[in-house]
C-alpha cells in the first residue's frame, strides 16, 4: 500500500535547473558557526563519511514522527499527503542521490532557519575545540558526537538541493548550496511534486560515486538505519523471468494439434528481464514489541545505536521488559560502557536518551529531569506505553500520571539491574563503578527514596583491598571488629594521597579497615548519610576519634600522657598560636611526630581545598561561612613515642628552648599541615626558613646575599638590526628555495 504511493523513480530537481537558480538567485550568508562547520566537515578524514545517510534517514524519520504526532491533534495534517515513507533513488547519468520523505517538510523560512544556522548552545566553544590543531585525529569521531546531522551530506556531495513543502507553506521550495559560504532559497520551478516532505539532493562528489551502487546503498541502510519505524525503499534494479510472448503463442497453436503430454514437456521460452521496482530495506518491526528471547544480542547492541549519537558507544548491560498491572508498557533500558561526553558538565541538560512511543507511535525524547531523575540521565530507554492517551500535548503528558508511574518502575528497574551486574559480573561492575559512582552518589544524595538501595551499590577502595578493587559498605561492616561501631574513612584527592597521611598510622597497625573517598561528591554524601546499618561514619581525619575498644585503663593512660605532656603542649600552643587552637596527646600516630586534625564540625585538609576550588567565582570567597571555616584554628596532635617530640619535651623542661627551636617548630607544623592535607597560607615565610635551616645547617652566613650581575636590556642600533635582517632572510632563501616569493617574504616578515 505504502510503496503504491511512491511515484517510479522520483528525481530531483534536474542539475540545470540547480545550477540556473543557484546563478541568478539571491545569495544568503551562512551563520559564521556553520561555515565554520562546513568547513571542518570539507576537510575532515574521510572514514566515517558514510554516516551521511544515517544522518538524512534519521532527519526523515524525526519529520515522519513529527507530522504523524500532529495528526493525532489534526485530522487534516495528512491531507496534503497521506502515507508516511522514505525513498531513496541513485541516478547514475546525474551522480545524483535523492532521498525523499513525506515528513512535517519545511516552509521557505524553516529551510533558512534549519540550514543555515545552528542554534545549539556551545556551538561556537566546541568548533574551536575541533579547529584546534591538537584534536585533527579525533575531529571525525567528535563531529559524530556533535550530531552534524543535515551538514555531513557534504562529506560526500559537493552540492546540495533541498526541496520542501510545508502545510505552513502554500509553496514548494528549494534550498541550494555548494557548502561553505552560502545558499540560495527558491520557488521551486517545478511547483508541489512532493505534496508534503521533503527531497534532499546530493550532486555527488567524483570520488563518492560509490554511494550511487544499490549494493552499497542497502548494505548501509541495513547497517544503519534498519531500526527505523518508517518503511524505507530503494529503487533499486532486479531481474524477472518473463514469458517470450511470440514462442507462448506458438506453443499453444501446436499443442492443439499435437498431443497434451508433448506439449506440456514442451516449456514455454522464458526470458531474464532488468525491472526497476521500489525494495523494501526494512522491517520496522520495533525491537522493543518483539520477544525478548528471539531478540539476539546483535540486534540490541545495534539498536542501541539509534538511541546513542556517539558512533563508539556500546550499552554494558541492557533490560528489556514488560510493566504490567496499573501501567502497561514495553520497554529496554540500557546502561552505556561509558558516560557520555560531558556528562558530569551538563547534568541538567541531558535530553534526548528516552524516547517514548504510545503504541509504537513516537511522542517525544524531550520528557527530561521529570521523568528520569538527573542521576539516572546516563541510561538509554524506549519506552512504549498501552494506556497513555495519544491525543494530548507533550505537555500535559509530562505531568500525566501514569507517565509517573511508568518512570518509578524505569529507575527501580535500572537499580535493580545494577544490582544484578554487581551479583553476576564483577569485572564489568567495577567498569560501571568507575564512570558511574559520581551519579550514584549524586542519586543517593538527591533521592530519600532511593537512598539506601543507592547506598547498597556504591563501591569504595580500602586499607584492606588490592590496588584497584573496590568494596560495598555491606562488606565493610560483615568484616568490621566486634565492638567497632564506627565506618573509618578518610577522604582526599588520589588513594595514593590518602594513603601517605599520618591520620592511617594507628588504625592500620591495628588491624582496622578504612575507606578511602577520592570523590568531591563524597564529603556531600557523608552529610546527607546518617550511617550504614546502624554504623556511623568517623573521618579518620576528625574530631575525637574513638575506636570502639577503648577501656577505662587507656583512659588513664592517655589522660597521665597528657599531663607529662603538658609542658611541650602548653609551649607549642604559644608558639603556633597564630594556627592551633589546640594541643593534645594523639591516639592516631605511630611513625609520624605530629598530624593536624580538623574540629568535629571544621574542614579536614581535603574539604578546605575543595572549598576553595570551589570558591574560585569571583566573590565566593568574600562569603562570610567561607571566610569563617577557612581562618577556623586547627587541632594539633602530638605523637608522644616519637623520638622528636620526646626531645622537644626534655628541652623544654630543661630550659633549652631558643629562637632555633621555635623556627624549627614552626617549620615541623607547616610540613605536618602539608602532609595532613592543607595548604599552606604563607609559603613565602615556609621556604625563608626552610633555608634560613639549611644555611645553619651548611654553616652559611644568614645575611650573606647571591653574588650576581645582570646588564641592562639594550636597545638594538639600526645597523645591527639591518644585520640581524639580512641574516634571516638568507636563512629563509636556503631553508625553502622551492617556495615562491610571498611565502619566503612572509617567512622573512616573521621571524
Ligand atoms: N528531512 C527533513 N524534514 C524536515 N525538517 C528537516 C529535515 N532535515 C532536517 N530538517 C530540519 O533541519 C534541522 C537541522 O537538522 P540537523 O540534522 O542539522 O540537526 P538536528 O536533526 O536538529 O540535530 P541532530 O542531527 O543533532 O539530531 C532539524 O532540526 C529539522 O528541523
Amino acid at each position: 500500500q505504502q510503496e503504491d504511493a511512491l511515484q517510479p523513480g522520483v528525481s530531483g530537481l534536474p542539475v540545470e535547473e540547480v545550477d540556473k537558480l543557484y546563478a541568478s538567485e539571491k545569495h544568503v550568508v551562512f551563520q559564521t558557526e556553520v561555515s565554520r562547520l562546513m568547513n571542518l566537515i570539507i576537510n575532515s578524514l574521510y572514514k566515517t563519511r558514510e554516516i551521511f545517510l544515517r544522518e538524512l534517514i534519521s532527519n526523515a524519520s524525526d519529520a515522519l514522527d513529527k507530522i504523524r504526532f500532529m495528526s493525532l491533534t489534526d485530522s487534516n495534517a495528512l491531507a496534503s499527503n497521506g502515507h508516511f515513507n522514505i525513498s531513496i533513488v541513485a541516478d547514475k547519468p546525474s551522480k545524483t542521490l535523492v532521498i525523499t520523505d513525506s515528513g512535517v517538510g519545511m516552509t521557505a523560512e524553516q529551510l533558512r532557519a534549519n540550514l543555515g544556522t545552528i542554534a545549539k548552545s556551545g556551538t561556537s566553544e566546541f568548533l574551536s575545540h575541533l579547529e584546534s590543531e591538537k584534536n585533527k585525529g579525533e575531529q571525525m569521531n567528535l563531529i559524530g558526537q556533535f550530531g552534524v546531522g543535515f551538514y555531513s551530506a557534504f562529506l560526500v556531495a559537493d552540492k546540495v538541493t533541498v526541496a520542501s513543502k510545508s502545510n505552513d507553506d502554500p509553496d514548494q521550495h528549494v534550498w541550494i548550496s555548494e557548502a561553505v559560504d552560502d545558499f540560495v532559497i527558491a520557488k521551486d520551478p517545478r511547483g508541489n511534486t512532493l505534496g508534503r516532505g521533503t527531497q534532499i539532493t546530493l550532486h555527488l562528489k567524483d570520488d563518492a560515486l560509490e554511494y550511487l551502487e544499490e549494493e552499497n546503498l542497502k548494505a548501509l541502510t541495513k547497517k544503519y538505519s534498519e531500526f527505523i519505524n518508517f518503511p524505507i525503499y530503494l529503487w533499486s534494479t532486479n531481474f524477472k523471468w518473463v514469458e517470450n510472448k511470440s514462442d507462448a503463442a506458438e506453443i499453444s497453436e501446436e499443442a492443439n494439434v499435437k498431443d497434451d503430454t508433448e506439449a506440456a514437456e514442451k516449456e514455454p521460452k522464458r526470458e531474464k528481464v532488468e525491472v526497476k521496482e521500489w525494495e523494501l530495506l526494512n522491517t520496522q518491526n520495533p525491537i522493543w514489541t518483539r520477544d525478548p528471547k528471539e531478540v539476539t544480542e546483535n540486534e540490541y547492541m545495534d539498536f542501541y545505536k539509534t538511541l546513542d549519537k556517539e558512533p563508539e558507544a556500546k550499552p554494558i548491560i541492557w533490560s528489556h521488559f514488560k510493566g504490567e498491572g496499573d501501567v502497561d508498557f514495553k520497554a529496554i533500558i540500557y546502561v552505556p560502557e561509558r558516560a557520555p561526553r560531558n556528562y558530569y558538565h551538563q547534568l541538567q541538560d541531558i535530553p534526548h536518551r528516552i524516547k517514548l512511543f504510545v503504541r509504537r507511535v513516537f511522542i517525544t525524547d524531550e520528557l527530561g529531569a521529570d521523568f528520569i531523575p538527573r542521576w539516572l540521565s546516563f541510561i538509554s530507554a524506549v519506552v512504549d506505553a498501552d494506556d497513555l492517551p495519544l491525543n494530548v500535548s507533550r505537555e500535559t503528558l509530562q505531568k500525566h500520571k501514569l507517565l509517573n508511574l511508568i518512570s518509578k518502575r524505569i529507575v527501580k528497574k535500572a537499580l535493580d539491574l545494577f544490582a544484578h551486574m554487581a551479583k553476576t559480573d564483577e569485572e564489568k561492575y567495577a567498569k560501571f563503578i568507575r564512570e558511574f559512582s559520581m551519579s550514584l552518589k549524586l542519586g543517593a544524595i538527591e533521592s530519600s527514596q532511593y537512598r539506601k538501595k543507592i547506598t547498597q551499590l556504591l563501591r569504595y577502595p580500602s586499607s584492606l583491598e588490592k590496588e584497584g578493587s573496590r568494596v560495598s559498605l555491606d562488606a565493610y561492616v560483615s568484616r568490621m571488629k566486634s565492638g567497632q561501631n564506627s565506618i573509618f574513612y578518610s577522604t582526599g584527592t588520589s588513594v595514593e594521597e590518602i594513603e601517605q597521611s599520618p591520620f592511617l598510622e594507628r588504625l592500620l597497625a591495628r588491624g582496622y579497615e578504612v575507606l578511602y573517598m577520592t570523590e568531591p561528591i563524597d564529603e556531600m554524601l557523608i552529610q546527607a548519610l546518617p550511617g550504614y546499618n546502624g554504623k556511623a561514619f568517623a573521618n579518620i581525619a576528625k574530631g575525637d576519634l574513638k575506636f570502639g575498644d577503648e577501656d577505662e585503663s587507656e583512659g588513664e593512660t592517655l589522660k597521665k600522657l597528657n599531663e607529662q605532656y603538658q609542658p611541650l603542649t602548653d609551649w607549642l600552643k604559644n608558639t603556633l598560636d597564630e594556627h592551633v587552637e589546640k594541643v593534645a596527646v594523639s591516639k592516631r600516630l605511630t611513625t609520624s611526630p605530629m598530624a593536624i586534625v580538623a574540629s568535629a564540625f571544621g574542614w579536614t585538609g581535603h574539604t578546605e581545598r575543595l572549598m576553595q576550588a570551589q570558591a574560585a567565582n569571583p566573590g565566593a570567597k568574600d562569603d562570610f561561612m567561607f571566610q569563617m571555616m577557612m581562618k577556623q584554628k586547627k587541632n594539633l596532635e602530638i605523637n608522644p613515642d616519637h623520638p622528636v617530640i620526646q626531645t622537644l619535651l626534655s628541652r623544654i623542661e630543661d630550659g633549652e628552648i631558643d629562637e632555633e627551636t621555635k623556627e624549627v617548630v614552626t617549620v615541623l607544623y607547616e610540613t605536618t599541615a602539608i602532609r595532613s592535607g592543607y595548604t599552606l597560607k604563607d609559603v613565602n615565610n615556609f621556604t625563608k626558613r626552610v633555608e634560613s635551616i639549611v644555611r645553619k645547617r651548611l654553616d652559611v652566613d644568614l645575611n650573606k646575599q647571591a653574588d650576581y650581575k645582570v646588564e641592562m636590556a639594550k636597545d638594538k642600533t639600526p645597523e645591527e638590526i639591518k644585520e640581524d635582517e639580512e641574516k634571516a632572510s638568507s636563512f629563509a632563501d636556503d631553508a625553502s628555495e622551492e617556495d615562491d616569493l610571498d611565502d619566503t617574504r612572509a617567512a622573512h616578515d616573521e621571524l
